[in-house]
């Protein structure tokens, strides 16, 4: 998949670090998985200090490819990767990896609840965890660190008592556990996503996902035109939100996710009509569904086969052919 451009990468993935992140975990999955893509054959992977940095690194071309969490199944979209995405050089999704998260409370060996003055972690990990933290250190201040094994990393330096982290980021940095499955909604489920110089698309695979941003132009039913578009085509959304786009107030970006590979004619045709209605339009990638599910049924009059077939009607009609 990846084009002789990504492979000459000196290093093969950036992901969020340092080392025992969930972040470290599903890049575990991913190079392991079928279909693994393999970045830079025999180079090193780097844990990186901050979404941005594992971003940078890519845009650089230091790395192939970096594994940035996108969103959590209860603390929605990580907005430092969505904006990551829709500003600076392109960057295009080329793989997702779903994964489970569970947390635990982690302090120095001899620490115990009543020494707990602080609580270190990723916010959405502090989030996620927010009730029974509340219970368990009623009086604790709580950190925001740049991701949940830079907390526990500190915890081990002695700058703060507790860590919320995963159990091998506890492990990674010597520290006791006293308190697991400290999530309030248990089975949360972070997305990750792949991203890539452009290149080569990842061929479709017939359960596929495609992401795209688009600026809505601040005009009555915006929106609602740009929805049309996919709905007109039979193509289910799996994620929308906005962003603001940092200009002035009113004026958002849409981040979609929809069901289907750009290489599929309804898709394309969509995207089209996207490129058409809003002024900024960025294709972030058509991608393997991490789930390999199939999708919803799509309608014999939205198939490829549909498609090729107006064409050649239309094609016949303009050179005259009888309608
Ligand atoms: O800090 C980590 O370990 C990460 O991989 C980041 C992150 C996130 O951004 O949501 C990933 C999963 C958890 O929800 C908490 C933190």
């Amino acid at each position: 998949m990846p084009s002789a451009d990504r492979s000459t990468a000196p290093t093969r993935f950036a992901y969020l670090g340092p080392e025992g992140t969930f972040a470290e975990a599903a890049l575990r999955i991913l190079v392991t998985s079928p279909g693994a893509t393999d970045g830079a054959p025999g180079g090193e992977d780097r844990p990186a200090a901050s979404i941005a940095a594992a971003l940078a690194a890519v845009r650089a071309g230091e790395c192939a490819a970096a594994l940035v969490p996108l969103e959590n199944s209860v603390e929605g979209s990580v907005p430092a990767t969505m904006d990551g995405l829709v500003g600076g050089a392109p960057l295009v999704v080329t793989r997702e990896v779903f994964l489970e998260v569970a947390f635990v409370l982690a302090v120095r060996p001899g620490v115990t609840l009543a020494d707990v003055r602080t609580v270190a972690s990723h916010p959405h990990a502090l989030a996620q965890t927010r009730g029974r933290l509340a219970g368990l250190l009623p009086a604790a201040e709580v950190v925001p660190t740049a991701s949940t094994a830079d907390a526990a990393r500190r915890v081990a330096d002695g700058e703060h008592d507790a860590a919320v982290c995963a159990a091998i980021a506890a492990e990674r940095y010597g520290l006791s556990t006293l308190a697991t499955d400290l999530a309030d909604h248990p089975g949360a489920v972070t997305r990750f996503v792949l991203v890539e110089r452009p290149g080569a698309l990842p061929a479709p695979t017939g359960a596929d996902k495609t992401t795209v941003t688009a600026v809505v132009p601040d005009r009555t039913g915006a929106l609602l035109d740009l929805l049309t578009e996919f709905a007109v085509r039979g193509i289910s959304l799996t994620r929308i939100e906005s962003r603001p786009t940092r200009e002035r107030l009113g004026v958002y970006s849409f981040s979609i996710d929809c069901e289907g590979h750009v290489a599929d004619a309804r898709v394309g045709d969509a995207l089209a009509a996207l490129h058409r209605l809003s002024a900024e339009v960025r294709f972030l990638g058509s991608y393997p569904r991490a789930d390999a599910l199939p999708g919803k049924p799509v309608a014999e009059r939205v198939e490829d086969a549909a498609f090729a077939e107006a064409q050649a009607w239309l094609a016949r009609v303009r050179e005259g052919a009888a309608g």
